[in-house]
């Protein structure tokens, strides 16, 4: 089980969500909901120690996780708005170097079989910064399913993906939830059928 008790974030003067706590069991999916600038963004950079946890704890497996720490990252797996890619160098280059930095050990082979699946395999000699929003965001996702971490986060996942994507990362997500994965993703719309944290309902 993964826990969030009575966490907190305060900007200047304002109050974003106080008291927050939610469980995320395995196999669970779970849709962080909330309007433009309420906090969903601050919160999951919180739970993957982007930011310090302003009060609260967070617990894996009922121990308290200290959310900057090695092992709680590798248990991570992260997508935000804007993937972190070096621009100057190729798409290959891009994702070796990510896996490699994170402790996975893929041949190009298997690395590129992935790729291909996100339609991202005709750009492995591309410099990352001729990538289309959209190839971008799909070469994060495909780096994502190669991680292999249980918990995945991921911010705004459907931004600048075509229909064909978004129905792939929701197989995605399924996939990975059917596996005993756990996933917390914000998006804008309502999303029939997931369960919805309301982060206003903490504000
Ligand atoms: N110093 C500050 N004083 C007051 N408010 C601040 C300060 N710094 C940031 N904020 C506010 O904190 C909030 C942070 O929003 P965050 O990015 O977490 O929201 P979000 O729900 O992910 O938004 P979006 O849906 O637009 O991506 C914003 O409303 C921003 O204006």
């Amino acid at each position: 089980m993964f826990e969030t008790i009575d966490l907190g974030c305060r900007k200047g003067r304002r109050t974003l969500f106080s008291g927050l706590g939610f469980s995320l069991g395995a196999g669970e999916v779970l849709h962080l909901a909330g309007s433009n600038g309420c906090g969903k963004t601050s919160l999951l950079r919180q739970i993957a120690g982007f930011a310090p946890l302003q009060s609260g704890q967070l617990r894996w497996q009922g121990q308290a996780v200290d959310a900057r720490s090695h092992a709680w990252r590798a248990r991570l797996a992260w997508c935000t708005h804007q993937p972190a890619l070096k621009d100057a160098l190729s798409v290959g280059e891009n994702i070796r170097t990510s896996l490699r930095l994170a402790g996975v050990q893929l041949d190009d082979a298997a690395i590129r079989e992935t790729l291909a699946q996100w339609q991202v395999a005709e750009q492995w000699s591309l410099a990352a910064r001729l990538l289309s929003q959209g190839q971008r965001r799909r070469l994060a996702l495909a780096s994502l399913t190669l991680l292999a971490r249980p918990l995945w986060l991921l911010d705004e996942p459907f931004n600048a993906l075509d229909d064909t994507a978004c129905r792939q990362l929701w197989q995605a997500i399924h996939r990975h939830a059917a596996a005993g994965g756990r996933v917390l993703f914000t998006h804008h719309a309502a999303v029939a059928g997931v369960r919805v944290l309301a982060l206003e309902d903490f504000a």
